[in-house]
């Protein structure tokens, strides 16, 4: 469904990715996976057309090239994005972060109600009428995979779903992972983790220095250990 061969992509005159390649089939999680700065990020935002510029290679995305196209194209075409720094609006409730998607009307895909998304975050329905911008960051990644879902994608975009999150809260986001994975959700997940890749990937795909360097199955990447020891900071 999503497919990039050889991208090239750069901040500016900067160019921070010189050859990615990734392929997503429906309902497939993939995990992207390489140490920090290695372009894990910059490969998602390419994705979406985010602060980053695509400068060569090719992105299609069922079938039909991305390039040119506005953000709000791109998730209207079913990318969902949840960066980094999570994005919720702070002075906004969850309730009001939930209704800020537009409607998307669409055939070709699993659609997600209010109360759907609620039942997969209960925390978020207790906390619905809370200032997002006082919620843990644990709560706020939530809201923000939440607020994803409610763009009805095909394909979410999840990048260091669990960062700076104590592991507990950490451990809730990737069986929320598991759970959009067992509803067909396909996914490429940043990840560093490597219990989470053991928990919800399919694939892998390992990123060094802005190029794509391996990608296999899950059972082919712990099969060679030398892998992780190469290109993650593992002993
Ligand atoms: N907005 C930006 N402007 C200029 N350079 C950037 C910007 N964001 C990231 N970079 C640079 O791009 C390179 C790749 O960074 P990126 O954030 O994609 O890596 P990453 O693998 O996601 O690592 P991390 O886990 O630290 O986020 C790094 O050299 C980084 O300094």
């Amino acid at each position: 469904m999503l497919r990039l061969t050889s991208v090239h992509a750069a901040y500016g005159k900067s160019e921070v990715l010189h050859g990615i390649d990734v392929a997503v089939q429906p309902g497939q999680v993939v995990c992207l996976i390489g140490r920090n700065g290695v372009g894990k990020s910059s490969t998602m935002k390419a994705i979406v057309q985010d602060q980053i510029t695509v400068t060569g290679g090719e992105i299609t995305f069922d079938g039909a090239s991305l390039a040119g196209l506005s953000r709000h194209e791109i998730v209207r075409r079913g990318v969902g994005y949840v960066p980094e720094d999570r994005r919720v609006f702070a002075t906004l409730t969850v309730l009001e972060n939930l209704r800020v998607p537009r409607k998307v009307v669409a055939q070709d895909r699993r659609m997600w109600s209010l109360d759907q998304v609620f039942a997969l975050f209960p925390q978020l329905h207790d906390y619905r009428h809370r200032i997002a911008g006082v919620m843990s960051g644990g709560e706020q990644q939530m809201l923000s995979i939440a607020r994803a879902l409610l763009t009805q994608p095909k394909l979410l975009l999840l990048d260091e779903p669990h960062e700076g999150l104590a592991p507990k809260v950490a451990e809730e986001v990737v069986d929320a992972i598991v759970a959009l994975k067992a509803e067909g959700v396909a996914m490429i997940v940043s990840e560093q983790a490597l219990n989470t890749i053991r928990r919800c990937a399919d694939r892998v795909i390992v990123v060094d220095r802005g190029s794509t360097v391996w990608e296999g199955t899950v059972d082919a990447f712990y099969q060679d250990p030398e892998i992780a020891r190469k290109y993650l900071m593992v002993q």
